[in-house]
């Protein structure tokens, strides 16, 4: 892992990207050190994502949870269809989205609340046998969305939301179609398996070599709108590995249901106008539902 201490650096490198697509030098954003949160938002700028270190959670509390939710999705099938289908949340197993997406994932939903998560839909974690699924789900959990609320701080003053949180344990042999997140913001923890990639706004992908003891974060389509387009969503797919197993943990902070996706007033300029038109996030999900993966969503809202 290489991480490079000059975060100018960085982004000069990957303004100008080599013809070898392996090459790679992701904003680094360090928060132990003074000055991230313009660093981030320069990242959030130029590239929608980036790379969190000196965050704080212990490797253990990632680690146990990937031990655990290998556990689960190495059961037999019929084990692991007892908590699915996934409807809004459970075990799910088919293909990415309802229209022909391509790309095989395993993935288990859970609805988080301010307190805790919930697993209802998940008989096989209210058995006593699975307490210390349990334990790692709350434990990775709090620590998690603790780090969500400090990033989005740094991003923006004020940008303190009580989101609507989504969390999803992914495992994949096959990877997953580009796309951009419909979220605020996504906090990405994967085990130490290659296959991720950004793209870049000239469009070119690069490859983000794996972390696992970092975090990263992809700016989602609700952001690029309560930024009124300052940030931009990453587009990002995962390519298939073939032989290692990718192991995802990925906590997506999202605006309440019924809550208006519109820019920030205290980010506003005078006399700036919104770039979108209102709509509220049940509305969003509803067309994201009838687009493909890869479609640009957030199209049809902009004026
Ligand atoms: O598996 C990953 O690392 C990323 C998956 C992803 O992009 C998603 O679930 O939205
Ligand atoms: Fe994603």
């Amino acid at each position: 892992m290489v991480v490079l201490a000059n975060q100018v650096d960085q982004i000069s490198l990957l303004r100008a990207p080599k013809p070898d697509a392996n090459f790679s030098c992701i904003p680094v954003i360090n928060l132990a050190e003074a000055g991230s949160a313009d660093a981030m938002v320069k990242a959030c700028r130029e590239f929608g994502f980036f790379k969190v270190t000196n965050h704080g959670i212990p490797i253990d509390i990632m680690a146990k949870l990937e031990e655990e939710a290998v556990k689960f999705f190495s059961l037999p099938q019929v084990e692991k269809e007892k908590s699915g289908p996934s409807n809004p949340f459970g075990y799910g197993n088919k293909r990415i989205g309802p229209n022909g997406d391509v790309g095989w994932v395993e993935y288990l939903l859970f609805a988080v609340t301010s307190k805790s998560f919930s697993y209802t839909a998940m008989p096989f974690l209210q058995e006593p046998s699975a307490s210390s699924f349990r334990s790692a789900l709350n434990e990775y959990m709090s620590a998690v969305r603790k780090l969500a609320s400090e990033v989005l701080e740094l991003m923006a003053e004020g940008l303190k939301i009580e989101p609507r949180n989504v969390f999803r344990l992914n495992y994949s042999l096959t990877g997953f179609g580009e796309h951009t997140d419909p979220q605020i913001i996504s906090v990405l923890r994967s085990n130490n398996t290659q296959g991720l990639e950004i793209a870049l706004r000239d469009g070119s992908w690069v490859s983000v070599p794996s972390d696992q003891e970092s975090f990263f974060i992809n700016i989602g389509d609700s952001l690029q709108v309560m930024t009124n387009g300052r940030f931009k969503s990453v587009r990002h797919r995962v390519l298939a590995n073939g032989s290692k197993s990718r192991v995802s943990m990925i906590y997506f902070g999202g605006p309440p249901q019924t809550e208006r996706i519109a820019p920030l007033p205290q980010l506003m300029g005078e006399g700036e106008q919104s770039l979108y038109r209102e709509f509220t996030w049940e509305e969003y999900k509803k067309a994201a539902y009838k687009s493909r993966l890869a479609d640009y969503r957030l199209g049809q809202f902009e004026k």
